[in-house]
C-alpha cells in the first residue's frame, strides 16, 4: 500500500517536538543562540529520544533545545509553517498542533504574539499547501499555574481563527485532574473543547478523572485504559477518542514493543481511536511511518484505516464545514 498516497489526519503532535534540525541550527545563528552543535547529524541526534529512555520524564528533555530557539516570534512562526509544510507534504490533509505558550516567554514575548505567531505561520503554510489545521494549547502540569487563566485569556481572541482547544501536558501524575478542574471549567467558559494527556504513563483512573472531572472530550495517549475497567468502560460509553502515538508510546515505555500496543484490542473491542505522531523529530517519525506501523503490526485492511480515518474527522476540533471536506477523501 503507498501510505504516503493515503490522506491522513493527525490530531496529536507538539510544535516543540517537530521542529526540523537545519532549522534549528539557521535560528540559533540568526538569534546568537549557542547551541552545543553546527553539525546536523549531532543536532538530530541530540533532538531524537532514544528507545533506552526509560520513562516520559527523560523523553521530556529533549525539547530544552528546540525551545531554545522558540524564543522569537520569527521563530515560532517559521518553526509552525515548515511543521505544516512538511506534514501537507505527506497528505496530511488535516493537522491539530499542540504547544505550550508558557514554555516560549523566555525573552519576553507576551501569550498573544506566541500564540499569534504560531497562528500566522499554519496560515501561510494553509493558503500554499492542500492542508487545514488548528491549535491547541496546553498547559504544562509541573510549571506555575499562576498565569494558565492568562494563556487562556489570549487564546480566547484566536477561538475558531485559528486556536480550538486546551490541554494538559508534561509529566503525568497519579490524580493530577483534580487540581486543574478550575482552569479547564474557565476554558470551557470562554469556548475551548477540550483534550488531556492521560493514562500515558500507569494510571488508568486518570483517564477516568480526566473524562469524568474534566469533561475531556479526547484524551492522548490513554493507553492505561487498558487494566482499568471503569476507565475503558466511561471512554467507550462517552464516546472519548484516544490520540494514540505508537512510536513515542514506545519510547516513553508506554508500552515494551509495538506489537504489545492495545491499539488493535481498543479497535475492535470498539473504543474510538486515532492515529497520531505526538513528536516528529523527538520521535523521529511521520504520520506516514505511524500509519505504515500500525497497519503492517496489526494486519490492518484499507477498510480499517478508512473507519479510523473517519473517526478521526469526527472527532476534530474542525469546522463542520472542514469536516464535510474531510470526509469526501474518504470515499
Ligand atoms: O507525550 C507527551 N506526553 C506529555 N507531555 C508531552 C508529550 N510530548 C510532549 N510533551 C510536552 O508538551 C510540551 C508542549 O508541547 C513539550 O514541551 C513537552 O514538555
Ligand atoms: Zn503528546
Amino acid at each position: 500500500m503507498n501510505y504516503q498516497a493515503l490522506p491522513k489526519i493527525d490530531l496529536h503532535c507538539h510544535l516543540d517536538g517537530s521542529v526540523r534540525p537545519q532549522t534549528i541550527i539557521d535560528l540559533a545563528n540568526q538569534q546568537n543562540v549557542t547551541i552545543p552543535s553546527q553539525d546536523i547529524n549531532e543536532i538530530s541526534s541530540l533532538m531524537i529520544a532514544p528507545e533506552t529512555c526509560q520513562n516520559l520524564e527523560e523523553y521530556l528533555m529533549r525539547f530544552e533545545l528546540p525551545l531554545s530557539v522558540m524564543q522569537t516570534e520569527e521563530g515560532i512562526e517559521r518553526i509552525s509553517f515548515e511543521l505544516f509544510e512538511d506534514a501537507a507534504k505527506e497528505n496530511v490533509k488535516y493537522f491539530e498542533v499542540r504547544f505550550g505558550p508558557q514554555l516560549h516567554q523566555l525573552q519576553g514575548l507576551s501569550f498573544d504574539q506566541i500564540i499569534s505567531s504560531a497562528v500566522k505561520g499554519m496560515q501561510r503554510a494553509e493558503a500554499i499547501y492542500d492542508i487545514k489545521g488548528n491549535y491547541i494549547l496546553s498547559i504544562l502540569r509541573t510549571m506555575d499555574k499562576g498565569n494558565i487563566n492568562d494563556v487562556i485569556d489570549a487564546g480566547a481572541a484566536y477561538l475558531n481563527k485559528g486556536v480550538v482547544a486546551f490541554d494538559l501536558a508534561g509529566a503525568e501524575l497519579p490524580g493530577f485532574c483534580h487540581e486543574f478542574i478550575p482552569y479547564v471549567n474557565y476554558a470551557i467558559e470562554k469556548g475551548y473543547r477540550i483534550t488531556i494527556h492521560a493514562g500515558e504513563q500507569g494510571v488508568g483512573q486518570n483517564v477516568f478523572d480526566a473524562v469524568s472531572l474534566l469533561g475531556a472530550e479526547r484524551v492522548g495517549h490513554g493507553i492505561h485504559i487498558k487494566g482499568h475497567q471503569g476507565a475503558y468502560d466511561l471512554v467507550k460509553e462517552k464516546s472519548v477518542a484516544l490520540e494514540t502515538c505508537p512510536s513515542s508510546n514506545i519510547q516513553t515505555k508506554a508500552v515494551d514493543v509495538l506489537s504489545n500496543h492495545p491499539i488493535k484490542a481498543f479497535y475492535q473491542g470498539g473504543v474510538l481511536i486515532t492515529i497520531n505522531t505526538d513528536n516528529r523529530t523527538v520521535s523521529n517519525t511521520t504520520m506516514t511511518d505511524e500509519v505504515r506501523k500500525v497497519m503492517e503490526e496489526f494486519n490492518l485492511s484499507r477498510e480499517d484505516y478508512f473507519a479510523i480515518y473517519r473517526v478521526s474527522v469526527e472527532q476534530s476540533f474542525a469546522s463542520d464545514e472542514v469536516k464535510q471536506e474531510l470526509l469526501k477523501l474518504a470515499e
